[in-house]
């Protein structure tokens, strides 16, 4: 089905001047404590679509990261976003980081997550249709968010983006897509709900929303491109919504 042209796109890409202005890498804080992959699950919210997984950092790393994040050069995005752009007011801070995205998804238990956890029972084959290929890593693109009451995100659908994906682990680049979204809640707040629309079916011609409140440290996996959901991050009421965002990277 065709999208509606009054929704918006993630104004995710970086501007010259955000690049030039960040070109420096923060000195994030090593991941630890972490809970082991054997005691997580990625649990299908919507299956094929939205996959949660809660306690991937647990509340003592959140607590650390978000004092950490802090202290980042934030950027209240404007009001006003450009023609095709979801109106979107948050503070941000955006760096391309492939260490950074190494770690996260190798020393996390995301890695094996998404490479064993659907694999148990099903083929190989089916592991790449759910993540549109074969899982490489997470996008260098990451992206912290800091909602403060009265803040939102208004209903969009995120772009995939094709690349060429390095990183320390594994050097020589190769050809590249995003299909997945990450977003990993450092805090827990009123309000700030990320909503998903499904779209209708013959079977359910009005399908309900689903709302995820965000709990510190889970982690929410959703496809985007071709195949995304329309989804907002509603406004925060009190409190503050501190979110990481990077995206799931598979060969093309
Ligand atoms: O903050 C949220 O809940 C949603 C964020 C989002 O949709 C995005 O980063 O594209
Ligand atoms: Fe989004």
């Amino acid at each position: 089905m065709p999208k509606p042209k009054s929704f918006k796109k993630d104004a995710s890409r970086q501007s010259s001047t955000q690049q030039a202005q960040q070109s420096s890498t923060p000195n994030w804080p090593p991941l630890r404590p972490l809970i082991p992959s054997s005691d997580l699950l990625l649990e299908p919210l919507l299956p094929d679509q939205i996959y949660l997984i809660r306690n991937f950092l647990p509340a003592s790393l959140c607590k650390t990261y978000v004092s950490f994040l802090s202290s980042l050069p934030l950027i209240t995005t404007p009001g006003k976003p450009k023609k095709g752009e979801a109106v979107r007011v948050n503070d941000r801070f955006q760096i391309q980081d492939a260490t950074f995205a190494d770690t996260l998804w190798r020393e996390t238990a995301l890695k094996e997550l998404v490479t064993k956890s659907l694999a148990e029972d099903e083929q190989p084959l089916l592991l790449r249709e759910t993540w549109g290929g074969e899982p490489l890593g997470l996008n260098a693109n990451i992206r912290v968010y800091r909602y403060s009451p009265g803040q939102f995100f208004a209903q969009h659908y995120d772009d995939s983006n094709t690349l060429s994906f390095s990183s320390p682990s594994t050097p020589s680049p190769q050809p590249a897509r995003t299909t997945w979204t990450l977003l990993i809640y450092l805090s827990t707040c009123s309000g700030g709900e990320t909503i998903f629309y499904p779209e209708p079916t013959r079977a359910n011609r009005n399908p309900e929303p689903i709302s995820v409140t965000p709990e510190m440290g889970m982690a929410l996996l959703h496809r985007h491109g071709d195949r995304c959901l329309l989804h907002e991050g509603s406004e925060v009421t009190y409190g503050e919504k501190w979110v990481l965002r990077s995206d799931l990277v598979v060969a093309r």
